[in-house]
């Protein structure tokens, strides 16, 4: 719909024939977003050729299925196509960023990266906001953006893939983090303290890696972080709310509504301990999500984490 406001005509790739029916016939995805009005010219299909035939593709699917999904696209995609992953995670298994899966899963992809503080819901309704697009030549970058851009829908253009990459990795898990601290009522200034904590881990993170601090502090780090670590809106969030209110790790089960911040939890902290840097609020995530400790022990184990420097 963005795409499409913007004027672009734009093909819908899905894999459920039924969904393909109602998105062109009803002009609904009444699952994934209810009451929203797909865009009149958008046209969707299962046929994966017809969609990768386009001068830009976005790719937005789960970050563990981005892999499958450039291997699929890889033989289709006519060389030099930007190819936009706007899926927010971090590679299980191989601990790749999104940005190095599509380079080795379609090498004759131009990886660029779309990120920051939108929630489909709002993006739907037309609510206003910014974010980031991100590709390695600025021009593509820059490109991206004119094709996207709306009055409602304001694209900032950087060269940094790498950090507008972390930035949305990195927040989900935090946000789990914030929701806890919400879903247990430990106040406002426990929220405010652990987004600020938690945004301290997310540039250690990122500086690591060759984030740009302003990318950080944009809208894909920063700017996303507060949204995701300040409404029940977001999923992750939601999800440590509930925990935060003792409901069990059953949520997991992945049959609720996508979460990419239990995903990315353990292969973030992994990447971190690795490169030796310290994600401590990470590290309460992953440990409550894998049933280590549980919320009050996270709790306790931050507060009582020796005295340093800011
Ligand atoms: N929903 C939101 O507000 C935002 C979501 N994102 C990111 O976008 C990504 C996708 O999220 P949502 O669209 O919200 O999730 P969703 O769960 O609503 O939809 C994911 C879609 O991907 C499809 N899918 C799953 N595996 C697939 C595969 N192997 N091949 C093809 N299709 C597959 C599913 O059938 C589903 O239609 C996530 O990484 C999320 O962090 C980013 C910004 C905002
Ligand atoms: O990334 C998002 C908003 O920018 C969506 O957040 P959730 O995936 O936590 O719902």
């Amino acid at each position: 719909n963005v795409a499409a406001r913007a004027g672009a005509a734009v093909t819908l790739w899905a894999r459920d024939a039924a969904l393909v029916a109602e998105v062109n016939e009803r002009r609904s995805n009444a699952k994934r977003l209810p009451g929203a009005v797909i865009h009149e010219r958008v046209a969707a299909t299962t046929d994966l050729a017809a969609a990768i035939a386009a001068d830009l593709v976005l790719v937005v699917v789960p970050a563990q299925a981005l892999r499958a999904v450039a291997q699929a696209a890889a033989p289709l995609l006519p060389a030099g196509t930007p190819f936009v992953i706007c899926a927010k995670g971090i590679e299980r298994g191989t601990g790749r960023f999104l940005s190095d899966v599509v380079v080795e899963a379609a090498p004759n992809a131009v990886p660029a990266v779309l990120s920051g503080p939108s929630f489909a819901a709002d993006i739907d309704k037309a609510l206003p906001t910014a974010v980031t697009v991100a590709a390695g030549d600025e021009e593509v970058a820059q490109r991206i953006a004119q094709t996207l851009a709306s009055p409602t829908f304001r694209l900032y253009h950087t060269t940094d893939v790498r950090g507008v990459e972390i930035g949305g990795a990195t927040k989900n898990v935090l946000a789990i983090a914030a929701g806890i601290v919400a879903g247990r009522k430990l106040g406002a200034s426990a929220t405010a303290a652990i987004t600020a904590r938690g945004f301290a881990e997310l540039s250690r993170f990122g500086a690591h890696f060759g984030a740009k601090p302003q990318t950080l502090m944009g809208l894909s780090g920063l700017g996303d972080l507060i949204l995701s670590c300040s409404s029940l809106q977001s999923r992750n969030f939601a999800l440590g709310h509930a925990l935060g209110e003792g409901k069990g790790l059953d949520l997991l089960s992945g049959k609720g509504a996508l979460a990419e911040g239990a995903l990315t939890a353990e292969i973030l902290v992994e990447k971190a301990k690795a490169a030796g840097v310290d994600m401590p609020i990470a590290e309460a995530v992953d440990a409550v999500l894998g049933g280590m400790i549980d919320v009050d022990q996270a709790i306790v184990q931050l507060m009582a984490r020796p005295q340093k420097a800011e």
